[in-house]
């Protein structure tokens, strides 16, 4: 879990009653009372809250607790850096002068929602309706000479954390040697992948920004590292939308299967960084200069159709008969011979390897620049505040 997770779910278990203190109201109006009484418990359920409401919620919930008993934020704003605190300042300030009445009026309204919201579901709510538990992140499988990567993180459009780099590295590895043909990776739910986790970045360690930083860099040249040396036929099966890393390694599969509700978007500008994924060699090399850098530079969205057209997919397939079809392909690709794919493979990749791996390693240097830089860390700054949307 991460640290902003962490610390938002921290920030209900903080609102124990028996923790909470005095409200500082005046007891003697009987509406007062009840309205005293109103908040106290619902700062009792929050706790038994059966599901997650998620952090924008969970936001709301602090400022207006810290409406209720402490009044207009009256604290120092907190650096820029303190990505958590000053999105928790940020949520009370923005609360300007609403009275304490007020404001406990809405916490109650708002847990009185959620309770209602996060009753179990009926018996009769069909499966397909429900979201799948969010257990293991990542999940592999193989079956039928296919090696299946599934990024399972479906809730958070399943964006990359830093935990996922390193299964998938280890994956690929494994998938290297094992008796598969061809290896996928894809997606579970609705997306194929939101790309790098933004909360990634609020995990520091002692070495503070510059350590996460320069782990960064290693960890995405190795995780690219890996996609370039992969030896067998790897296959993007892209179930959804795609943004970020998820985009631009895709130069570097050997076939992309998409469906027809698929998005391709690398909005590196917006968030103050730059391409990775060798995409600054591969985008230009499939799509020419001019559309690779309207996909780099200015963040432009594709349709699946536009990134077919575009070379960057290799088909594109209706949403409705999406899994079927691909599925069917790549069980009769995998009855193809394994060695002759594998040198055929090899061939075609040997011709630039050395020039990948020199692109990949200018990538990530770069990239650690970019990531200590404003531009950089006001735009996650303002993700994290759900200010922001791409
Ligand atoms: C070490 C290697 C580094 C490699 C460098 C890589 C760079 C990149 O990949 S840059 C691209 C980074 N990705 C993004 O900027 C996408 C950010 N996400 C969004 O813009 C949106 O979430 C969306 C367009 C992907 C989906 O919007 P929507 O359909 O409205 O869904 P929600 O925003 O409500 O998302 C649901 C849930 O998921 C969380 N989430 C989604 N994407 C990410 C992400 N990339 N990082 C962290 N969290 C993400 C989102 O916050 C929601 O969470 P809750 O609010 O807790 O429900």
């Amino acid at each position: 879990m991460s640290l902003v997770y962490d610390s938002l779910a921290r920030w209900s278990v903080a609102w124990s009653p028996t923790q909470v203190p005095a409200l500082g109201l005046h007891a003697g109006s009987p509406t007062m009372r009840t309205s005293q009484k109103d908040f106290n418990d619902a700062v009792s359920q929050v706790k038994l809250l059966k599901e997650d409401p998620g952090n924008e919620v969970k936001l709301k919930l602090y400022a207006l607790y810290k409406q209720a008993t402490e009044g207009p934020c009256n604290v120092p704003k907190p650096g820029m850096l303190d990505f958590i605190n000053k999105t928790k300042w940020d949520a009370w300030n923005a609360l300007g002068s609403l009275s304490k009445e007020a404001a406990r009026q809405k916490y109650v309204d708002l847990v009185s929602s959620l309770s209602t919201s996060s009753k179990s579901p009926s018996p009769e709510t069909p499966a397909a309706d429900r979201k799948p538990p969010e257990g293991n992140s990542l999940v592999v499988t193989s079956e039928d000479g296919i090696t299946t990567i599934r990024l399972n993180r479906p809730t958070k459009k399943n964006a990359l954390t830093t935990q996922m780099y390193h299964d998938i590295i280890a994956a690929l590895q494994a998938a290297s040697k094992d008796e598969s043909t061809i290896t996928v990776l894809t997606g579970s739910g609705d997306y194929y992948c939101s790309g790098n986790d933004l909360t990634n970045f609020t995990h520091l360690s002692a070495g503070g920004l510059e350590e996460m930083a320069r782990s960064g860099e290693v960890l995405l040249r190795d995780f690219v590292d890996c996609l370039i040396d992969f030896p067998k036929p790897l296959v993007a099966v892209v179930n959804g939308p795609a943004v970020g890393i998820s985009v631009t390694i895709l130069g570097l599969f050997d076939v992309v299967y998409a469906t027809d509700r698929a998005t391709f978007h690398t909005p590196f500008s917006h968030l103050g960084q730059s391409p990775e994924g060798c995409s600054s060699y591969t985008f230009p090399k499939i799509m020419g200069s001019s559309k690779a850098a309207e996909m780099l530079l200015f963040g432009k969205k594709l349709t699946a159709q536009e990134a077919c057209a575009r070379g960057l997919v290799t088909e594109v397939f209706p949403d409705g008969t999406f899994q079927k079809e691909v599925w069917a392909r790549l069980k009769a690709y995998s009855k193809l011979p394994p060695n002759a794919l594998r040198i055929s493979k090899q061939i075609i990749r040997k011709q630039e390897k050395e020039k990948l791996h020199a692109v990949n390693a200018e990538e990530s240097s770069v990239l650690r620049e970019r990531w200590l830089s404003d531009e950089c860390m006001n735009a996650i700054a303002s993700f994290l505040s759900r200010k922001a949307k791409l």
